[in-house]
């Protein structure tokens, strides 16, 4: 287990104790209208490019954010920098504040593996390891707790089913992950990310590479985990930000248009640049 890690077997690893804080800045708040994530004036540079310009705006807990926009407008960037995916490339560069329960992600006391433990992604293309459906899920596992076998059966059991898969793999545990149709490998990768437990999940066009039928699994999927999670998706498909999310946010060549309640921006959209993506006049 990573160094500062708290967990036992069947507990989320934490890195200190979540802050109560609202979007409004009230320290006393409704789980459900909790701020989870907080970006404060956020500008992120690859090498010269400056990709993301001053982007502030808090994610609610347990609820769906869909990040909009053409492409190249730094939707995956934004959402790659809430795991610190970044510090795996030289050149790249942040300024500004990004706050999980109130606390600095970028602080340089953060343990980013146990970040990304609390902060798990499932990306474009289903990216299942080279090994058994059962050890795709456990291996992630074994980097932050100590399972028993029965127990680690038991998460792997558990994933699966959060995951809508089990009933199609119980049979198929020893098999290769790699074996399994596209869809069925998104939602394993989904299954991996949620048995560490996290607290966010990050989709980064999780169906961009799946038929209707897989896209409609994940979709109903997200619904059902915002229980649980606070999920961020980036999407290209504005039917799915529609369906899928309760806020959504606009953006445009590095900039943060709009950002509002779901339907707010697909009814009414504050800003004509928002309503000119949204009827398909330019993206
Ligand atoms: N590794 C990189 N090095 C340099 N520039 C990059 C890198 N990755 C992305 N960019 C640039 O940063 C900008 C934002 O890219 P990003 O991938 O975040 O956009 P996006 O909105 O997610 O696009 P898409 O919808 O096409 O995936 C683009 O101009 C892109 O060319």
């Amino acid at each position: 287990m990573p160094a500062g890690a708290q967990a036992t077997a069947g507990e989320r690893p934490t890195l200190a104790k979540p802050r109560l804080r609202s979007p409004s800045g009230e320290t006393t708040v409704d789980v459900a209208t909790q701020a989870k994530l907080e970006v404060e004036g956020l500008n992120f540079y690859y090498g010269q490019f400056h990709a993301l310009k001053d982007i502030s705006m808090t994610v609610p807990a347990n609820r769906v954010t869909a990040f909009i926009g053409p492409s190249g407008c730094g939707k995956s960037t934004l959402l790659r920098c809430f795991n610190r995916i970044h510090d795996l490339y030289p050149g790249m560069r942040t300024e500004g504040k990004l706050l999980l329960d109130g606390q600095d992600i970028n602080d340089g006391k953060v343990d980013v593996n146990l970040l990304r433990a609390r902060i798990g992604m499932v990306f474009q293309r289903p990216t299942p390891f080279p090994m058994s459906v059962f050890d795709n899920i456990a291996f992630g596992v074994k980097l932050y707790e100590r399972l028993s076998a029965r127990e680690m059966a038991e998460r792997v059991e558990w994933a699966l089913r959060k995951a809508a898969l089990w009933d199609e793999v119980k049979d198929k545990l020893r098999q290769s992950g790699q074996a399994l149709s596209g869809g069925q490998q998104q939602r394993l990768c989904i299954a991996r990310s949620i048995a560490i437990k996290p607290e966010v999940i990050l989709l980064d066009e999780p169906t961009s590479a799946l038929d209707p039928i897989s896209t409609g699994y994940i979709e109903d999927l997200v619904n059902e985990l915002k229980q649980d999670y606070t999920i961020v998706i980036v999407t290209h498909n504005m039917q799915q930000a529609a369906r899928v999310s309760d806020m959504t946010a606009f953006m445009y060549l590095g900039e943060l248009i709009e950002y509002d309640r779901t339907s707010k921006i697909f009814t009414h959209p504050g800003n004509k640049r928002t309503e000119d993506y949204i009827t398909g006049r330019y993206g």
